[in-house]
């Protein structure tokens, strides 16, 4: 089964909102990234919920633990069928062998994949917390280690497609949040591109939230998203 190209964020506080927003959505269109917020107050069974209603999602819970617990997190997000789960690559090559190994015994595993560098931050956030090198490095570096863990992708921004589709396997997925249409203002997102320059660079997967969830009309907003990338 292919992957939607899209994943729409919906980074809501209860089921109330998030309902209606999947409501305007349309799973043969794009998939749904559920993350920490609306996990922690739904739970599990609203997960099941969505993926019974037929869409494709993304658990963005961003695993970062010893490796015994990232691996029993990772198995424990793969029971509930969802096709795309993470972890954060700096959380090393044990963590994300651990992880790896964990999905062995499913018989269709999500892919797995580690955030390099967030979006939100440039390499003046970088050196905050000690890491001098430029981000591109930075993201390449934990890139190939994600990838000689045996992951199937990464979480990155959209700038950095183009070296990684050069310098890694080209069936090594990368999935971009920070995108951003052209008209949408950057809220905390540092490193962004739009649509249809994501496109172009080459990446796999958009993560996109605030541009729609926050559009007066969401479904509008995915509509002129989507023509945006069939230009391209
Ligand atoms: O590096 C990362 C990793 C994850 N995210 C997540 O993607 C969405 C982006 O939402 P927007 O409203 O489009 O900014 C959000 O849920 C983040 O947790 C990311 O932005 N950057």
């Amino acid at each position: 089964m292919s992957l939607p190209q899209i994943y729409i964020a919906l980074d809501y506080h209860n089921r109330i909102q998030a309902d209606a927003m999947v409501s305007q959505l349309d799973p043969t269109k794009v998939g749904l990234k559920i993350g920490k917020e609306l996990f922690t107050t739904e739970g599990p069974d609203w997960v099941t919920e969505q993926v019974e209603k037929g869409f494709s999602i993304f658990l963005d819970l961003k695993f970062h633990d010893i490796p015994n617990t990232v691996a029993k997190a990772v198995a424990a997000a793969a029971r509930l069928n969802v096709d795309v789960v993470n972890v954060h690559a700096s959380g090393g090559l044990k963590m994300m062998q651990a992880a790896r190994q964990a999905l062995e015994a499913f018989e269709r595993p999500p892919l797995l994949i580690a955030v390099t560098v967030l979006t939100s931050m440039d390499a003046s956030d970088l050196a905050d917390i000690g890491i001098t090198v430029p981000v591109e490095e930075q993201v390449l570096r934990l890139a190939k280690l994600t990838q000689q863990a045996g992951l199937d992708g990464v979480v990155c921004s959209a700038q950095e497609a183009p070296l990684l589709k050069r310098e890694l396997d080209d069936e090594f997925k990368l999935m971009t949040p920070g995108i951003r249409p052209a008209s949408a203002q950057k809220d905390d997102q540092k490193r962004t591109l739009t649509p249809l320059q994501a496109k172009q660079a080459g990446v796999d997967f958009m993560v996109i939230g605030r541009p729609v969830t926050q559009a007066d009309n969401p479904h509008q907003a995915v509509l002129e998203i989507l023509a945006e990338l069939q230009q391209g």
